[in-house]
């Protein structure tokens, strides 16, 4: 009864301007999977900044939280409950997400853990592993551009006396597989590389990596936080040991996420948390159930709406980035154009101050490279390690485009861009000397 009052206030909810990211009309190019009628037509909402930062995260799509919502309310039992039908049904629901989870990886259920989201997942696998298996192995390789919770996970280590290798990219973001073979030792324990990355959407070799690991007998670790459900991957054609994975990047809820851990041959970790054992024993502390079936459900929908996903998105992306190189010059794509994920635009424009440009931006929801979005007051660590040089780091924007992004958001982002750079050269005493042909690198500026 009472979710049945909670569904219908929802898709009233939906229905409404307040929620006008949600639309019943029908008709429209984004049609539903069960039918239901709920549509969701681009992530604007009135008065707010048109969102494309899919990189940050993602809305929930509308028949994930439908599939969640029984679990709040009457189906709310404790997982773990062996003694009652309330236990066993939500037992139920999160084993049936265990396997959706893993067919989009083409994984076990058994190898599936359930944390907290990618960050933990990540912290379990490269901690756990190598405190686990500590006696042999004291050595840890991971790239200069990994996300902030794979690096400190390494820095962490470091300070118990593990030894790290911090492997710099090319310049286009990938890794050099010949310094990645230097840089194994006897005594690796672990290689940590991410699938996609985070900001700059460039998707690294990764068979060639699970190869070269599997040789050497030396456990590959991938963070897919961003390539699961966007891009097809298969643990096994990477041949990766261990992979993470979170839910809010794939129009599931925040606050859930996976590990995968394979079990042939297999690959052991030291738990991070103490308590009832539960995910056996790796990850102790009540499996979430709506939250572990909103992950599940959003895998599933992933998997059947992958192609179409990335058509749509390859398309709009196109359309955003023509439209902007079209009508400005010294536009920059930072990372690899062709190994690279379609819903990540991540573009530098010369000759303008990056401040000004993002002051200027503020109706579209982006990130930035540039140090004032920071809360580290450092510019962006990863477009450094690429080697971008500093007054285009400042100036680098992350355009991140998604299933419910519209062609009308994307027409309206670039208009805003395209008229905020216009605006920012006119008043560049720089834009107006390379106006005159004079290059920028020849002027011997005043020492101060
Ligand atoms: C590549 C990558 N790894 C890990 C994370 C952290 O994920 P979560 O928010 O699920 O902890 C993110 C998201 O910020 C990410 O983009
Ligand atoms: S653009 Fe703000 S610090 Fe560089």
């Amino acid at each position: 009864m009472h979710l049945k009052i909670l569904r219908e206030r929802i898709i009233i909810m939906k229905k409404t301007s307040k929620f006008n990211k949600f639309n019943s009309s029908g008709g429209g190019d984004r049609g539903t999977r069960d039918g239901e009628g709920v549509m969701m037509k681009g992530v604007q909402m009135a008065g707010r900044p048109l969102y494309l930062d899919m990189q940050a995260t993602s809305p929930v799509d509308p028949r994930v939280l439908d599939a969640m919502l029984p679990y709040y309310i009457d189906q709310f039992g404790n997982p773990h409950s062996r003694t009652h039908m309330y236990g066993w049904e939500s037992d139920e629901a999160v084993e049936k997400a265990r396997e959706q989870i893993a067919k989009l990886i083409g994984a076990n259920a058994k190898e599936i853990i359930f944390t907290s989201g990618a960050t933990e997942a990540n912290n379990i696998a490269i901690k756990g592993v190598m405190h686990f298996y500590k006696e042999k192995k004291k050595h840890v390789i991971t790239t200069q551009t990994e996300h902030k919770c794979v690096l400190d996970s390494c820095r962490h280590l470091q300070q118990e006396g593990f030894e790290v290798t911090y492997l710099p990219v090319r310049k286009d973001g990938l890794v050099d597989m010949d310094e990645l073979k230097a840089a194994i030792r006897p005594e690796t324990g672990i290689i940590s590389i991410m699938t996609v990355n985070n900001e700059i959407g460039v998707i690294q070799p990764m068979a060639e990596i699970g190869e070269l690991c599997r040789k050497n007998k030396i456990f590959l670790h991938t963070d897919a936080a961003q390539a699961a459900g966007k891009i097809p991957i298969n643990v096994d054609d990477m041949k990766v040991d261990l992979m993470s994975l979170s839910a809010h990047k794939i129009y599931g809820p925040k606050g859930v996420g996976a590990l995968y851990m394979r079990r042939r041959p297999r690959v052991r970790v030291e738990a991070q948390m103490s308590g009832g054992g539960q995910e056996r024993g790796i990850r102790s502390g009540t499996v979430p159930t709506p939250l572990a079936v909103g992950m599940g459900a959003a895998c599933e929908i992933a998997m059947e709406e992958m192609k179409h996903d990335e058509k749509y998105i390859r398309e709009l992306t196109d359309r955003l980035y023509k439209g902007i190189t079209s009508q400005l010059d010294g536009v920059i794509v930072n990372g690899s154009m062709e190994h690279r994920y379609a819903g990540n635009l991540n573009l530098s424009f010369a000759y303008v101050e990056g401040e000004s440009l993002l002051m200027g931006l503020k109706e579209v929801a982006v990130s930035s490279g540039s140090a004032c979005t920071s809360a580290s007051l450092e510019p962006s660590y990863v477009l450094r390690a690429l080697g971008v040089e500093e007054d285009m780091a400042h100036t680098s924007i992350r355009f991140g485009i998604g299933r419910f992004t519209t062609k009308e958001e994307i027409d309206r982002a670039i208009e805003l861009t395209v008229d905020q750079v216009q605006k920012l050269w006119e008043m560049s005493p720089l834009w107006e000397m390379v106006q005159e042909g004079i290059d920028l690198k020849s002027i011997q500026w005043a020492q101060h």
